[in-house]
């Protein structure tokens, strides 16, 4: 069960942008494993993500590396952390921004972009970390077979609890 659920978006039809690309990966797998993830959440609930190209997005998106910006969060280089999302809200809430010292991949070598992109994203909605070591949320990495369905039932019970 979640510690604390944030309080969520006030609207459903979110917008987001990719304000980079990782050369890891192609333009078009990136793009997909992107939408994928936002998938997995609006399945769930009554959100729809709209993808912009230019202006601010709700959810602005980048590959960045150590101190980046203006985000009072660094990276800390190849594994450990891998990416990081701020909860919902205006200016830098909702962003979510991943390692580029990471090795991010479509297939099973590497970190799998659509897994990590889930996870940050449930942040990025207002979930905080889960316990149940099944659950999306959990805090550590589990490459779990992207095909599978990734959200446990902790991780619905969660996302439904704010927007339900
Ligand atoms: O707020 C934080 C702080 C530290 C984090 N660690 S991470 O970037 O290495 C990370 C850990 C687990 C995942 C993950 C967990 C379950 C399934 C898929 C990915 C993704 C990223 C992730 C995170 O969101
Ligand atoms: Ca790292
Ligand atoms: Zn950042």
């Amino acid at each position: 069960q979640y510690g604390y659920t944030l309080p969520g978006w006030t609207k459903h039809n979110l917008t987001y942008r990719l304000m980079n690309y990782t050369p890891d990966m192609t333009r078009a797998d990136v793009d997909e494993a992107i939408q994928k993830a936002f998938k997995v959440w609006s399945k769930v609930t009554p959100l729809i993500f709209t993808r912009i190209s230019k202006g601010a997005a709700d959810i602005m998106i980048a590959f960045r590396t150590r101190v980046h910006g203006w985000c009072p969060r660094h990276f800390d280089g190849p594994l450990g952390v891998l990416g990081h999302a701020f909860p919902p809200g205006l200016g830098l809430g909702g962003d979510t921004h991943f390692d580029e010292d990471e090795n991010w991949t479509k297939d099973a070598d590497g970190f799998s972009l659509f897994l990590v992109a889930a996870h940050e994203f449930g942040h990025a909605l207002g979930l905080s970390h889960s316990n149940d070591q099944t659950a999306l949320m959990f805090p550590n990495y589990i490459s779990l077979d992207p095909n599978k369905y990734p959200l446990s039932q902790d991780d619905i019970d969660g996302i439904q609890s704010i927007y339900g």
